[in-house]
């Protein structure tokens, strides 16, 4: 078989494995074994990742130990996984709303269950858990926002990144700390974050663990916008509503165009063409593109 027709398979299997949901990135051959990973983490617990689903298709996914900051224990990283789960097969869905409990976001890790899992082989389960489940979240075929209230710190920004947009209240902080703990992100924040704003600002925001306010957030491109309103209740309001221009219609064609944009940011262009194709091809003659026919062909 020539290589051309070789590579061509590989692209159409890349394509294909991309749009698969629930793939993990690391397997045995990495070293990972999912059930111990589970079991150790199992071990660090205390808060909880709260989801719930509205009727209009927006759900709202609330990591909820404020004792802490929100730091994510390790049974909050289990319960992550659940949720992105059964988010991934939520066929009514349309968007999402990541959000901290009490009025801040997230201050990354767990320092405490960070100091009893320093070994590096824990540390490295730790971060091909979270990418695998980070990863699945920035897939899904939602349109996701973090709601940044308060302090987003080190895993907290990470979280923050695997979102399709950030909206920042007033006062409110995303800052990569990693520097300042002798790491760098590990659960796939740094690449994230190259794509979001440029390799130049991402080398600066990490190697300065700069603080960014919401100003500085939107003059990167990090946030879309800073919100009216620091009060919990009300920038929640306000999320929910800027994020309801883009979910209007029906969950299909939503999950769509999730899935055309995150191939053509994820793919080789030879193969977000193929993949564009096939997600185009469950929409054509379908019954949103009949019933849009079937009515006045005049756009408002
Ligand atoms: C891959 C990245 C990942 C990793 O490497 O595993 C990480 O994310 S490492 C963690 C990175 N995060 C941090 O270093 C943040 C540490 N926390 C702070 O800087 C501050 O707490 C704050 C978030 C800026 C808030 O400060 P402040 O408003 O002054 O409140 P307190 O500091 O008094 O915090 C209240 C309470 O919460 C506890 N807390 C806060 N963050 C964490 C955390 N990440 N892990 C565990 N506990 C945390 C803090 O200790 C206070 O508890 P009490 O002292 O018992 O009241």
């Amino acid at each position: 078989m020539s290589i051309s027709i070789w590579k061509g398979l590989l692209q159409t299997t890349k394509s294909r494995l991309f749009v698969q949901r629930g793939v993990s990135l690391y397997n045995g051959t990495h070293g990972f074994e999912e059930e111990e990973i589970k079991k150790k983490l199992q071990q660090f617990g205390g808060g909880a990742i709260n989801l719930s689903k509205e009727d209009n298709g927006i759900g709202v996914l609330t990591l909820n130990n404020p004792k802490l900051m929100n730091a994510f224990t390790g049974t909050m990283m289990l319960e992550l996984q659940e949720r992105v789960t059964e988010l991934e097969n939520w066929k009514h869905g349309k968007g999402l709303i990541v959000q901290g409990a009490k009025n801040t976001f997230c201050s990354g890790s767990d320092l405490n269950a960070v100091r009893a899992m320093s070994s590096p082989q824990d540390g490295m389960n730790m971060c091909m858990f979270m990418q695998n489940t980070l990863t699945r979240l920035k897939r899904l075929p939602l349109i996701s926002v973090a709601l940044v209230q308060g302090k987003a710190l080190g895993g907290g920004a990470e979280l923050t990144t695997a979102c399709d947009f950030r909206l920042m209240t007033p006062g409110s902080e995303i800052r990569f700390v990693h520097k300042q703990m002798g790491l760098v992100p590990g659960w796939g924040g740094a690449a994230r974050l190259v794509q979001i704003v440029g390799s130049g600002p991402a080398l600066k925001l990490l190697s300065g663990a700069l603080k960014v306010d919401p100003e500085r957030a939107v003059q990167l491109g990090l946030a879309e916008e800073t919100l009216l309103s620091s009060e919990e209740t009300r920038s929640l309001e306000e999320a929910q509503v800027w994020l309801n221009q883009y979910t209007k219609g029906p969950a299909e064609v939503i999950h769509a165009v999730k899935k055309v944009i995150a191939a053509g940011r994820e793919l080789q262009f030879e193969a977000a063409l193929p993949a564009e194709k096939d997600i185009f091809g469950t929409l054509w003659g379908a019954p949103a593109n009949l019933q849009a026919l079937a009515q006045s062909t005049k756009h408002k």
